[in-house]
């Protein structure tokens, strides 16, 4: 009873506490019920210490028989154990507190990329507080946690704790039978037909630049953090739910008055509640990961996400209503609305009565498509600033294929080569889901021979033990020199577009992962290039020069300067933002660019 409550991942304290239990208590009851079967009685002067000594053997007892059980079932397997992180002290607490610590300044994943350095190896077992906790940056092992050995991983019970108040019961936060009747139920609305009708991006498209035209015209800078996330948030609610949430006519920050919100500018008003909600979600779930799974420890008495998905909940649990209203409402008169012409809402509200579950899946598709597609824009917009002549040279193809006023289609966007080199590139270097985990189901098992990133002398696989999270990352592998070349840290769009080294690419996808891989592949791929392309398209037609307005970076958000320091290598070096991740990859404090219009 008990153990099938703690495995709700609602029930996170419950789970937590049994894990006390089993750690202090139970030790300390077996040792007790020993000297009450013996007769023995100890004053508590002497009872207390050696009810400590006790749990301490009890604990070390434990480990040593889960390492003896490993090093079996790897051997069996002919397997090796995955190298392991050894710090000074028990638990590895110096090198998690060295984590933390590191974790406030540091460039984004550097932490992690140190460590596979320091280690000479691309998968490592962190064992942080004696938990087994796998870090890769191997293509070969990510691909097959994503893919070739899909059915031995899952999102798994800790990443389901730490996401349950936030993400419930939506498809980001499910697996197995629940996860495949989400996936079922969206994929009809990423159909080609579907995805091929641009009249919502001519909308939000239209609305965004006439903004950012009224600040050009007065050299105004503009957040485009924001202001992309609005542009996405409005046009995938129009998309889903059909309605226009309108978050673009809401205020905007203030140049020079701006100030740091949770990831990006602060807000005021309506939109400012919503969006701080939902970043703080998304940056409570981080801490959570990098706590490990006692997280809980720090909220025994109050979940710090739940105030912020109330707030969430409110924004949507009236659309919600709504949609299983409408369809009451169509039921009785006896109209059939076909599925052709549905939102994605009034699908979900046919195929279900519960609006908690239609709400939860409205909301992973709102993170899904708002935050994503915004980060691509943003560091777009970014490196086109950085880069004058990628966004001539992007212009002179957008004027080449749609002239100066025609929209973009489903051909053109075939058709523009540099244009999805530059989409690509930024995707490689600036993935929007830089990190992310897995855990290995209740069997271990036996992960492929590794990348050539580092040469590897024992040629004897790695075996990765069961319940155990693997947490992969992307953007350090689609910025590895050993399978980029040594310019894998430079912004380069031509390497998409060049033959020989697109080659590299063509013969091993598993390098370029932004979209993730395997059955879990993201559903939105197709509307996103479409969104991103659209939009450039009407951006540069009417733009042509992009100037970062640093001065206008509240102080706390640019790049510390300890990032080109001696012996720091790769992006930092340079760097002109500060990347950041919770759980999707942003611009601390955002982004200030001044848009200069094409004459
Ligand atoms: C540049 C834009 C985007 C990027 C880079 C991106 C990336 C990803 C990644 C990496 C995953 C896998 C996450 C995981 O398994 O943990 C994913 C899943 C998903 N994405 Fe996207 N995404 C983008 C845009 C979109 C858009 C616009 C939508 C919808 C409107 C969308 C819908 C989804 C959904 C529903 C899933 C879950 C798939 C599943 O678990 O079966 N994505 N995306």
């Amino acid at each position: 009873m008990l153990f099938s409550l703690t495995r709700d991942p609602s029930n996170y304290r419950l789970r937590f506490l049994s894990d006390v239990a089993h750690t202090f208590v139970v030790p300390v009851l077996i040792l007790h019920l020993v000297f009450w079967l013996r007769d023995i009685s100890l004053p508590s002067s002497r009872l207390i210490p050696l009810d400590f000594a006790f749990i301490v053997g009890w604990s070390i007892a434990k480990i040593r028989l889960r390492n003896v059980r490993q090093n079996r079932e790897a051997r069996s397997l002919y397997a090796r154990q995955i190298p392991r992180v050894i710090g000074k002290w028990p638990g590895n607490i110096d090198v998690l507190l060295k984590m933390m610590q590191a974790f406030k300044t540091s460039y984004v994943a550097d932490v992690y990329l140190q460590l596979f350095i320091e280690h000479q190896c691309t998968t490592l077992n962190l064992r942080l507080l004696w938990q087994d906790t796998i870090i890769t940056m191997d293509q070969e092992h990510a691909k097959f946690v994503l893919a070739t050995g899909f059915q031995r991983f899952w999102r798994g019970r800790s990443q389901k704790e730490r996401l349950e108040t936030f993400l419930g019961t939506g498809i980001f936060n499910r697996d197995d039978e629940v996860w495949k009747m989400h996936r079922t139920t969206a994929r009809p609305f990423f159909a080609h037909d579907r995805i091929r009708d641009f009249q919502i991006f001519e909308k939000y498209t239209a609305h965004t630049l006439s903004i950012l035209s009224t600040n050009a015209a007065s050299h105004t800078p503009c957040e485009v953090q924001d202001l992309y996330a609005r542009f996405t948030l409005d046009a995938a609610s129009e998309f889903l739910f059909g309605k226009n949430l309108d978050t673009l006519s809401l205020p905007f920050p203030v140049a020079g008055d701006a100030t740091m919100g949770v990831k990006g500018s602060a807000m005021e008003g309506t939109w400012g509640d919503f969006a701080e909600a939902f970043e703080s979600c998304q940056q409570n779930a981080t801490i959570r990961a990098r706590i490990g799974q006692n997280w809980p420890l720090f909220e025994l008495l109050k979940d710090k996400n739940q105030r912020h998905a109330k707030v969430i909940h409110d924004w949507l649990d009236p659309l919600v209503r709504k949609a299983i209203d409408d369809r009451l409402g169509a039921h009785k008169a006896g109209v059939e609305i076909p599925i052709p012409e549905k939102t994605f809402l009034q699908h979900l509200a046919d195929t279900t009565d519960d609006p908690i579950v239609i709400r939860d899946q409205l909301l992973s598709m709102l993170l899904a498509s708002r935050d994503t597609t915004a980060c691509v824009l943003t560091y777009i917009t970014y490196l086109m600033a950085l880069h004058p002549d990628v966004a001539q040279k992007l212009r002179a193809e957008v004027l080449e294929h749609c002239g100066p006023t025609a929209p973009g289609t489903f051909d053109s966007f075939r058709n523009m080569k540099y244009m999805r080199a530059v989409i690509n590139e930024t995707l490689r270097l600036f993935p929007p889901v830089p990190i992310n985990a897995r855990e290995c189901r209740r069997e271990g098992c036996v992960l492929p021979p590794s990348d050539p990133t580092f040469p590897v002398a024992d040629n004897r696989p790695l075996y990765m033990p069961a319940n155990t999270v693997i947490m992969y990352f992307p953007l350090l592998t689609q910025r590895n020199q050993a399978l980029w070349g040594e310019d894998a840290d430079e912004f380069d769009p031509e390497r998409w577009i060049q033959p020989e080294r697109l080659k590299k690419f063509v013969s091993n996808p598993a390098m370029f992962t932004p979209f993730s891989a395997g059955p879990r592949i993201c559903i939105g791929q197709n509307y996103a290039y479409n969104e991103m392309s659209y939009f450039l398209v009407r951006l540069l037609q009417q733009f042509d020069r992009f100037s970062l307005s640093q001065e206008y970076q509240p102080q706390e958000s640019l790049p510390p300067p300890e990032w080109k320091s001696p012996g720091r290598n790769g992006r930092q070096t340079f760097e002109k933002v500060w990347p950041a991740a919770a759980m999707t990859l942003y611009v601390k404090g955002g982004v200030w660019v001044k848009f200069h219009r094409a004459k």
